[in-house]
């Protein structure tokens, strides 16, 4: 085991389970060198497998990254430079929700680890990590790998990662530990090869996907109340995992956005193809995962993975049957992509795959619900008369499950009991009775009948015979399964140059299940389809998982950001509803992103590259970061990482400090961020901040509105949250003194807080007050940036509006200098 890695693990005291040998990982020779902790994955359906590699020397920072689900054939290569922080890889992780994480074992060479190694390791503690021999990540063997497995639909990858070594020396290492934990290999040709930089969709950090909550819940992970678990309607596994890769990888590109909104909307509009489309839908079983295990070859023949081959035959044969009543549902459809799922389940390698599949397997087999009807099933899969031993073997076991029903029947007779033969996977056949119709001597079973077992009302047991004819039924069990597998295997060697089209159902069963999803949230709320322009506009939007949690529709209120006004403070009174409004813009423009309907009555969206969002929650138990040096990483990050398209929400910032520091490092933010043409809104309790607007014209205020509620006696006043956003900031006053004189500190200490509290705010008033010049500054940068708005929206050719628009700037820079430095790249 490699040292670094088990010090580690002694100091987070996981459990270390090594794997370790030496040897070069040649099948038949000694085991690769891979070392292995085997804490155990807190996602017990993950099933990813990630391979890390960074370059070294002058390359450092230059990442490549490639992954496997084990329950998906596709291979997803990236590779990309990183900052120091490392945030690509590490929200690239997030979301690849690793069951394992492998990389080099140089990367923590005699206890010194890297800082990738050591940022992965404490970012994915659940996650078990491995580390392999650095000569496994060979970019040469990673070429020859991707050219001899990649099937040749996808094929055009090789071009654009043939010189991307580390993406290449990551997946060389990847697929070898695969076939080491597996035993198993691809099939030639069969998988789906993707590169995947990072740049077609929009960045969501880890940290703003938790604030969010968009596929966990803070308080409580099994808890659906996430924006995926109000957007989740899906009926099929791939559905369900396309839209949750989807939500934290929302598109960029508004043509790719309002093709799937296109086909939303005729969803909703033609009730007939939604509820059809639905229906076929639903019978589809995980095709990803169907894929995954038939294009993988075993390295031994083992009774399990022959009678796992023969349940798959069983379900390729059932997904195969739906591609017909899938064109059906999409016979009508109008929209250019259900048009193209449509020609896609045109490809006559479905139909051939069929036929061939039918020539060997009974036309009435099918995938069944229950464990013994799959095992009738598997039994009787293969025809008659294909192999005479396969007949009989199928004849005796026939025989034996006869014999047991007859054996048990008797049984009854003999002891005058209601006994009836029950099956389950783990007992094989067994003997079940309903206690309450059943009269006992002395109130006890036979003493013939062991392993008694009584849940409820009902008792399971067996007998010896019963027993012994079990291991029979298993024996000629074991003999059919191993004839047919040799059919099956057969029947699959002549089928896989076509499976290929099976990637394409895959791909258009999740989309469609995604989109179908959409619209279902739809029908249950009234969402409106959003459009994409230069502005953020909302009106009356509404947070969409409050909506769910209350049982009233939550206030709506609007929102208005474009180049011109792309920075707003937002003001009031604890409790007022600034941190609900802020997430739900956030998730409006996310669900705007991924093709969805949005929570509102109209909105029109600027397509965001990154959502970056500081939300003030607990402290960090955990990594043990105080408030305040948690919240200056995440604004660090933000400020590191934001450029002119990002949308960036800050609630509250500089709370863990005195009130000057707090002031001071917001207004230094804020300052910074308005440099960018970035769409930003600021919660903050800080008031002295408002005045911002003073000085950057581009700054709009809104508060939250309270109003003041006299009791019935007259003698107390309290607040009434009203949930509506209005212009200007705050008028409310020592809210936070109001809330002290709900707790109970002494009324002497409040009184004084209130001197105090009234002194400091009159001095600060006097020295921030606007001044006659800021505000014709104010005025001409409006003016001023309205011309450049119009400008562009007209239809000049683009050298004179350029002459046009460096004349705007000579004219107004003097007399406006925040124009001509925000406006600076005209
Ligand atoms: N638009 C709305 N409609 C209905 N209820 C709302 C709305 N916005 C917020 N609320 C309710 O008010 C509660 C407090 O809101 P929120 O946490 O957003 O306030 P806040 O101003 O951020 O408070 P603080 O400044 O103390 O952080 C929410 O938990 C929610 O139940």
């Amino acid at each position: 085991m490699c040292r670094g890695v088990s010090a580690r693990l002694v100091h987070d005291t996981r459990t270390a389970g090594s794997t370790s040998a030496a040897g070069d990982g040649e099948r038949g020779s000694a085991r690769p060198a891979f070392t292995s902790s085997s804490a155990v994955s807190a996602h017990n359906t993950a099933s990813v497998i990630v391979a890390v590699v960074e370059g070294r020397g002058l390359a450092r920072g230059e990442v490549g990254m490639a992954s496997i689900d084990l329950k998906n054939p596709q291979v997803i290569l990236s590779q990309f430079a990183d900052n120091s922080t490392y945030a690509k890889v590490v929200t690239k992780l997030k979301i690849l929700t690793p069951l394992e994480i492998i990389m080099s074992n140089t990367a923590c060479d005699a206890g010194n680890a890297t800082k990738l190694f050591s940022l992965i390791t404490d970012n994915f503690k659940n996650v078990t990590f491995s580390t392999v021999q650095r000569k496994y990540f060979n970019e040469t063997k990673g070429l020859e790998h991707i050219e001899q497995l990649c099937a040749s639909e996808f094929s055009t990858v090789l071009m654009e990662v043939q010189s991307k070594y580390y993406c290449l020396a990551a997946v060389a290492a990847l697929l070898k530990y695969v076939e080491f934990i597996q035993n198993s290999v691809y099939a030639p040709k069969s998988l789906k090869v993707c590169f995947q930089g990072s740049e077609q969709t929009a960045m969501i950090d880890s940290s703003s996907a938790q604030n969010l909550e968009l596929v966990t819940n803070n308080r409580d992970s099994r808890n659906r109340h996430t924006l995926f678990g109000i957007l989740n309607y899906t009926k099929t596994p791939g559905g369900s995992r396309r839209l949750r890769s989807n939500i934290l990888e929302p598109l960029v590109d508004a043509e790719t956005i309002n093709t799937r909104l296109d086909c939303v909307q005729e969803l909703l509009q033609d009730e007939e193809l939604f509820f059809s489309l639905q229906e076929v839908i639903s019978r589809f079983l995980d095709t990803e995962q169907l894929l995954s295990v038939l294009v993988q070859l075993p390295k031994q023949d083992t009774v399990k993975a022959a009678e796992s081959k023969i349940t798959n035959l069983i379900y390729l044969k059932h997904t195969l049957e739906l591609v017909d009543p899938l064109k059906a549902a999409l016979r009508s459809c109008k929209t250019p992509l259900l048009k193209a799922y449509y020609s896609s389940l045109e490809d006559k390698r479905f139909g051939i795959i069929l036929e061939k599949v039918k020539t060997v397997i009974n036309d009435d087999t099918r995938y069944t619900k229950g464990c013994l009807n799959m095992r009738t099933q598997k039994c009787y899969a293969v025809r008659p008369n294909i192999n005479e031993f396969l007949d009989i073997a199928r004849r005796t076991y026939t025989e034996i499950v006869d014999d047991i029903a007859g054996m048990i029947a008797q049984l009854a007779e003999k002891y005058n009991l209601p006994l009836k033969t029950s099956f389950s996977s783990s007992r094989g056949f067994f003997i079940q009775m309903n206690a309450d119709s059943a009269v006992l001597s002395n109130g006890q079973l036979p003493s013939e009948f062991t392993k008694i077992m009584k849940i409820k009302n009902t008792y399971s047991f067996t007998s010896a015979d019963v027993i012994k004819m079990n291991e029979r039924c298993q024996e000629s069990l074991r003999e059919i399964y191993h004839m047919t597998y040799l059919i099956v295997c057969k029947l699959l060697s002549e089928v896989y140059e076509h499976i290929h089209c099976l990637y394409k159902l895959s791909d258009t069963v999740s989309m469609l299940d995604m989109l179908l999803s959409f619209a279902h949230t739809c029908t249950i709320s009234d969402y409106v389809r959003p459009e994409f322009t230069d502005t953020l506009a909302i009106k009356q939007g509404w947070h969409p998982i409050l909506e769910k949690i209350s049982l009233e529709k939550p206030i709506p209120n609007n929102t208005y950001l474009t180049e011109g006004s792309n920075f707003v403070i937002i003001t009031g009174p604890n409790m007022s509803g600034k941190s609900t409004y802020l997430k739900q813009i956030a998730l409006c423009q996310i669900m705007a992103q991924i093709g969805s309907y949005v929570p509102a009555d109209y909105s029109s969206f600027r397509i965001a590259e990154q959502i970056f969002t500081r939300i003030g929650m607990d402290d960090d138990i955990e990594t043990n970061a105080s408030t305040f040096m948690k919240e200056m990483k995440e604004i660090a990050y933000i400020i590191q990482n934001a450029n002119d398209r990002s949308l960036i929400i800050i609630d509250e910032l500089g709370r863990g400090t005195s009130t000057e520091e707090g002031i001071g490092i917001c207004y230094a933010v804020c300052e910074y961020l308005l440099s960018l043409k970035a769409f930003t809104l600021f919660a903050t309790h800080f008031l002295e901040l408002c005045q911002i607007d003073a000085l950057y014209p581009n700054v709009e205020n809104n508060h939250f509105e309270v109003q003041h509620v006299r009791s019935s006696t007259g003698n107390e006043e309290k607040i009434a949250y009203t949930y509506t956003l209005s212009k200007g900031h705050t008028e409310e006053k020592n809210y936070g003194l109001k809330a002290a004189e709900v707790s109970s500190l002494p009324p002497s200490i409040i009184l004084d807080a209130k001197n105090i509290t009234n002194h400091i705010t009159r001095q600060i008033l006097q020295r921030q007050r606007s001044t006659p010049e800021t505000l014709r500054q104010r005025a001409v940068y409006h003016l001023a940036t309205r011309l450049v708005q119009t400008a562009r929206n007209s239809r000049l050719d683009p050298d004179s509006l350029r002459i046009y628009l460096k004349g705007l700037k000579k004219k107004y820079e003097a007399d406006c200098p925040v124009f001509g430095q925000t406006e600076g790249q005209l």
